[in-house]
């Protein structure tokens, strides 16, 4: 069966996981933005490498809604992104703004897709196309947990030279400077982390985890991160069009799991072809259980501002 995904916005996020959706042939992929050409010109492009890469993917890249019309999944990256010396916070009321306008949009073309959020702040974002669509939770999904347990796994393998296929890494909470890297759930073929490298030096590595974002944004300085985000947000897409069953950390809202109610966070989820089958809840000690309720307080005052 032939799948449909549509990516709105553009940009490098939205431009870069058409490229990845359609690369690894797992649907045909809508690109689209308001701003006109942009799309076109990089969907046809991208459509025009397929031989190539020897992909029956098809791409269009458009302005007009009635061409995402009956998508299986809706990736959603419209949004401005930061520049050095911003928080993702900082996007909050621009990108509420875009996300009210795209949801909207999308509904009336798609109405039984699954969403996946990419837009910042992450989690507020998440919030708003959930509460904006009236979808039921399992078919809206933020996507940032896969991307910062990406780059946890990157610098523990280069630490430990090993295969970045060894590591696993776990990282709970909201997309922000209060992020949650479990390092005793992060694994080397199974070791636990906390055996292979001395807490002063894990608790750099995990620093450098919280901080991903923003390392990158310093050397653009132009905008954000893309290519491992628009990676991470592939995988969830393979999960869910595959039925997969793979647990990935993803933005979910919680209704009592891990004691928050009422909240987009991120946590370990099962995703399938019905979007997020299972959330999937850990044992934490105190201070983990502490820190991810300061992770999600700090979501829950954003949510709070735009009141949804
Ligand atoms: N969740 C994450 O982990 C993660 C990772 C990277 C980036 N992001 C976020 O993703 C967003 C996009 O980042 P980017 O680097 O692709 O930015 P970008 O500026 O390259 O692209 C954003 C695109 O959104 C489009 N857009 C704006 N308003 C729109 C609307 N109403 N309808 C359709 N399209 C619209 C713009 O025209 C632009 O082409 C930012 O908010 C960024 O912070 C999140
Ligand atoms: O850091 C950003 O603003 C973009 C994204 O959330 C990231 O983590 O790369």
């Amino acid at each position: 069966m032939r799948h449909k995904v549509t990516v709105v916005g553009s940009g490098n996020v939205g431009a870069t996981a058409a490229h990845w959706i359609a690369s690894k042939e797992l649907a045909d992929v809508v690109l689209i933005d308001i701003i006109e050409g942009v799309p076109q010109g990089k969907g046809l492009d991208l459509l025009e490498a397929m031989p190539i890469e020897k992909c029956d993917s098809h791409v269009l890249g458009t302005n007009d809604y009635a061409d995402t019309a009956n998508s299986d999944i809706v990736v959603i990256t419209a949004g401005i992104p930061r520049k050095p010396g911003m928080s993702r916070d900082d996007l909050l009321n621009t990108n509420y703004k875009i996300m009210k306008d795209v949801v909207g949009k999308v509904l009336q073309y798609s109405p039984n897709c699954i969403l996946i959020v990419v837009s910042n702040p992450l989690d507020a974002m998440a919030q708003t196309a959930f509460k904006l669509s009236g979808f039921s939770r399992n078919r809206v999904i933020g996507m940032a947990g896969v991307l910062d347990s990406a780059r946890f796994r990157t610098f523990i393998a280069e630490e430990l030279k090993v295969s970045v296929e060894n590591v696993t890494a776990f990282v709970l909470g909201g997309h922000g400077d209060t992020m949650v890297p479990l390092a005793r759930y992060s694994t080397v073929a199974g070791i636990p982390i906390t055996e292979l490298i001395e807490p002063t030096r894990l608790e750099q590595l995990i620093q450098r985890t919280r901080d991903g974002g923003a390392e990158i944004v310093k050397y653009l300085k132009t905008g954000s991160a893309f290519y491992a985000p628009s990676a991470a947000a592939t995988e969830m897409v393979e999960a869910i069009l595959k039925d997969k069953k793979k647990i990935l950390p993803c933005a979910a809202y919680l209704e009592g799991e891990y004691g928050i109610n009422g909240l987009y966070v991120g946590v370990p989820c099962k995703l399938g072809s019905k979007g997020i089958e299972q959330i999937v809840e850990i044992k934490l000690t105190a201070d983990e259980q502490a820190a991810l309720q300061k992770s999600a307080d700090s979501v829950k005052e954003l949510v709070g501002v735009i009141g949804v």
